[in-house]
């Protein structure tokens, strides 16, 4: 039997990109709203509870109202908000976190998909605080480069409609460093602290790297890049959506620049490590659309209905 699936926000860009994976999955019935009643609480009601599984890609006051409103034990819900990512009674939908992480998802019934910025600092980090070689009090610090996608509806009219040409050099923002992703980077990562972290906006659609600047003598275990690069490939091995770039790594640029749209259109995310005995640089690339976003739904819901995690997925790659 087809599984119904209903996407509250279906006009936003975060809804259309998982309505466009959606139309190449089987087994799957999409329900619709009429676009007019798209904010009609009792529509919206109807469907969320009608449905086997919902998508939110909604404002996170509009998903924790989505999520009161669902009162049928067999909805399932992927929340693409900042709303429920730190909440203990949710899962956190990165199934590459750790070895129980896909499990967990595929038997739970709400799943946060992580914020992009997030992802990448996450997906890098992780690993090493984990196997005790970045200390947890370890003052991190990253930066990440963004499409202009990633702001939603809002800030892609402001790049193409408004001020097109004003906006032509990148935009760094969240100065007050107290960016929304902050709390589940130090969650997630392992550390008792937020990093210092710094999102710049450029003038390009899509396409995310996150940039984190590492001095191995602060850390608990003398290892040098090479040696950071094996321990990640090594934890990434089985994972078909996370690469990790063989440590010659200036071989990938291109004419001495770092392209950080490769991953575009597909769900991949790419880690580099660069550097050298005394310092490392750690880079995750990846779609802010793809597995940062509506793609990292996808998998996700993939893994809940027991379908190929890869279903739908790579599409355009
Ligand atoms: N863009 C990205 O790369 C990423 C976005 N996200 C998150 O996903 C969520 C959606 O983001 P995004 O798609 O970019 O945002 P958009 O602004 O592009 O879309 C949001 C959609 O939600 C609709 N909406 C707003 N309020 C309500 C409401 N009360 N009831 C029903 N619909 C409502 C909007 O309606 P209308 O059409 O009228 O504007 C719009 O279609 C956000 O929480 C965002 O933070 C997460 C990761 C990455
Ligand atoms: C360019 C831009 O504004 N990007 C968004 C991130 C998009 C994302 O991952 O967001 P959510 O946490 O909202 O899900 C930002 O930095 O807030």
């Amino acid at each position: 039997m087809k599984q119904k699936v209903f996407v509250d926000g279906q006009e936003g860009t975060t809804g259309l990109k998982i309505h466009e994976y959606l139309s190449k999955i089987p087994n799957i019935e999409v329900i619709q709203i009429d676009s007019d009643k798209r904010k009609d609480y009792e529509a919206r009601k109807a469907l969320l509870n009608e449905a086997d599984l919902v998508f939110l890609c909604l404002p996170d006051s509009a998903s924790r109202e989505s999520v009161s409103m669902i009162s049928n034990p067999k909805t399932k819900v992927i929340d693409a908000s900042t709303a429920f990512r730190t909440d203990s009674t949710w899962t956190y939908g990165l199934p590459e976190l750790h070895k129980d992480q896909r499990n967990n998802i595929h038997h739970s019934s709400r799943v946060a998909v992580p914020g992009c910025h997030a992802t990448g600092f996450i997906v890098a980090m992780h690993p090493l605080v984990a196997q005790g070689i970045i200390p947890i009090d370890y003052p991190a610090t990253c930066y990440s480069l963004t499409g202009y996608s990633g702001g939603g509806k809002k800030l892609i009219s402001e790049y193409e409609d408004l001020k097109k040409d004003q906006l032509f050099a990148p935009r760094p923002y969240s100065l007050g460093l107290n960016h929304k992703h902050l709390p589940e980077m130090q969650l997630y990562a392992g550390l008792n602290a937020p990093p210092i972290f710094t999102p710049i906006v450029a003038n390009y659609f899509q396409g995310d790297a996150v940039t984190i600047p590492l001095f191995p003598r602060l850390f608990k275990k003398k290892v040098t890049a090479s040696n950071v690069q094996e321990l990640l490939a090594s934890y990434y091995k089985d994972e078909r959506f996370i690469r990790v770039i063989p440590y010659d790594s200036e071989a990938y640029l291109e004419d001495g620049y770092f392209n950080l749209t490769r991953c575009n259109h597909t769900n991949n995310l790419d880690i580099f490590v660069f550097g050298h005995e005394d310092q490392i640089l750690l880079v995750s690339r990846f779609d802010n659309l793809g597995k940062g976003a509506s793609g990292a739904a996808i998998q996700n819901m993939n893994i809940m209905l027991g379908f190929d995690e890869g279903v739908g997925l790579n599409i355009e790659a």
